[in-house]
């Protein structure tokens, strides 16, 4: 058991989980939630995530017009009689009763499927309040910024979008995966469903629960498809998820395991290994090829101020990986950078564009990108990275240029998450109700509520249409 303490700012919610941590390449689960919720004080990981300001409030749904889904509150819980899994971690089979119906949950950022999607999509992201993280007496402006910064950076977006195809082939990909995983598990004689809930499309985390429910599910195991933890990707859909377990009788007393990380389980860096192997023998001299792991960036104060793990997990997952290349005897030399920074703060370095071309000028001649934080192909592999990156590169000297594709169903992945399903089975403990003390429930007022948000959209709009403060967030933010 490890503690650590994460805080993203305030206000804050405590959610207190158990988190197991296995020593590295153990090939097993990853880290794992076991318990969460208020429960169990005691040689616990302990989360400190924020209230959600968002619980309450009109949710933008986009083109499809409506609100978002909100789970239904009448649920008939289903009788208890479940049956615990074998306390033993393994990837063999267990036993799976009649009345055991498991599910699996991947959560996913998703992503705009069509150029009309764009600016909706962009508002839900940029309304989490763990994607732009405002001091409190500033939070009520989270939806009128969100508008402002989707309405200036949408531009920008739907070219990136429009240049791969016109949408993110993020839904197809996961529904793939997901599908290849009930596969996977169904060979282990551990028969699931499979739900997909993204965070800021659809479909959305809501609608999967609300699958869930109508399903009966009895042990849930949730598996975030972001290999490394931070407060912005995982961290957010956990709070999500907390958000509708904590108010649901149902939800709350489902068991639930959550797997947090899990870029160290051997599968995932085995598999990450085959590729890059694979693409390095593309190459004319594979052994002169600088292998350059870019990954997705967070601002700086994620990490130095929020405690946000996710830059040392992603710097244990590269040294993990080049291990195993060693391990087989390739020594290729290798370097991190931080992709896909927005707005004005400073984010994690180095910035992938510099070191670029810092490469061309001390002669590197090859190069292979591997993008790191995720595992499907999305608008930064086929945009940012195929298109802006690779030119970039050939711009600063680079001549030889190569990329590792995502892992997306790679068959050794695929199986690798499925047995830390059956791994994490076990440790799956119900959630407990929150009976909301003063600093897990938001003092949600609605004439106060009304006033910020008519206060904050007024700001919004003279910020976006004074000349001189539109230049200025332009030139900063996009
Ligand atoms: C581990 C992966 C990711 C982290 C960490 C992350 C943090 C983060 N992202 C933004 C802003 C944007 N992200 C956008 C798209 C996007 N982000 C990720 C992954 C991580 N983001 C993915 C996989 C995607 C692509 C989805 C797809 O449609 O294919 C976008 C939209 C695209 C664009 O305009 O560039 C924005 C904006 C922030 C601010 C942030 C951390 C705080
Ligand atoms: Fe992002």
């Amino acid at each position: 058991m490890e503690a650590a303490s994460i805080r993203t700012g305030l206000p804050q919610t405590r959610i207190s989980v158990a988190s197991r941590k296995i020593s590295r390449l153990s090939g097993k689960v990853g880290s794992v939630t076991s318990v969460s919720f208020l429960e169990n004080q005691s040689a616990q990981t302990s989360l400190v995530l924020r209230a959600s300001p968002e619980k309450a409030a009109p949710f933008h749904s986009g083109a499809r017009g409506g609100r978002r889904n909100v789970v239904a509150q009448s649920f008939t819980a289903p009788s208890p009689g479940v049956c615990p899994f074998d306390q033993t971690s393994s990837t063999q089979s267990q036993s799976q009763t009649a009345e055991e119906k498991i599910g699996v949950l991947l959560l996913n950022l998703g992503g705009p499927e069509t150029l009309h999607d764009v600016q909706p999509f962009l508002f839900n992201l940029f309304a989490d309040p763990d994607i732009i993280r405002l001091p409190r007496p500033f939070q009520f402006l989270q939806k009128p910024l969100a508008q402002l910064i989707s309405v200036l950076r949408a531009p920008k977006s739907k070219e990136g979008y429009a240049a791969i195809g016109g949408g993110s082939p993020l839904r197809k990909i996961t529904d793939e995966q997901a599908l290849a995983i009930k596969d996977a598990l169904q060979e282990k004689d551990v028969t699931v469903n499979v739900y997909v809930g993204m965070r800021y499309w659809y479909p959305f985390t809501e609608e999967a629960i609300q699958q869930i429910k109508k399903d009966r599910i009895t042990r849930l195991v949730v598996l975030p498809l972001y290999p490394q933890f931070s407060i912005s990707t995982t961290g957010s859909s956990l709070r999500v998820l907390q958000n509708i377990f904590r108010e649901d009788a149902y939800l709350s007393r489902l068991p639930v395991s959550v797997i947090e990380s899990w870029y160290q389980r051997q599968g995932y860096v085995k598999s990450m290994a085959d590729l890059i192997e694979r693409e390095l023998q593309k190459f004319s001299k594979p052994d002169e090829v600088m292998i350059f792991f870019s990954a997705h960036g967070v601002p700086m104060s994620y990490v130095e101020e929020a405690g946000d793990p996710y830059k040392d997990q992603m710097e244990d997952c590269i040294f993990l990986i080049m291990q195993e290349l060693k391990a087989r005897a390739v020594y290729n030399d290798h370097t991190l950078a931080y992709q896909s920074r927005v707005g004005p703060v400073q984010w994690l370095k180095p910035y992938t564009d510099e070191v670029l071309v810092e490469l061309g000028k001390k002669g590197v001649k090859s190069l292979l990108a591997v993008p790191v934080s995720f595992v499907s192909e999305h608008i930064e592999t086929l945009e940012e990275i195929d298109m802006e990156y690779r030119e970039l590169a050939l711009e600063s000297g680079i001549e030889s240029w190569g990329r590792v594709p995502a892992l997306g169903c790679t068959s050794s992945f695929i199986t690798d998450l499925a047995d830390a399903v059956v791994e994490a089975l076990p440790s799956a403990k119900a959630i407990a109700t929150s009976s909301g003390s003063a600093e897990e429930t938001d003092d949600y007022d609605p004439f106060r509520y009304a006033i910020k948000l008519l206060f904050g959209s007024v700001l919004a709009f003279v910020l976006l249409f004074s000349p001189k403060m539109f230049r200025a967030f332009r030139n900063q933010l996009l």
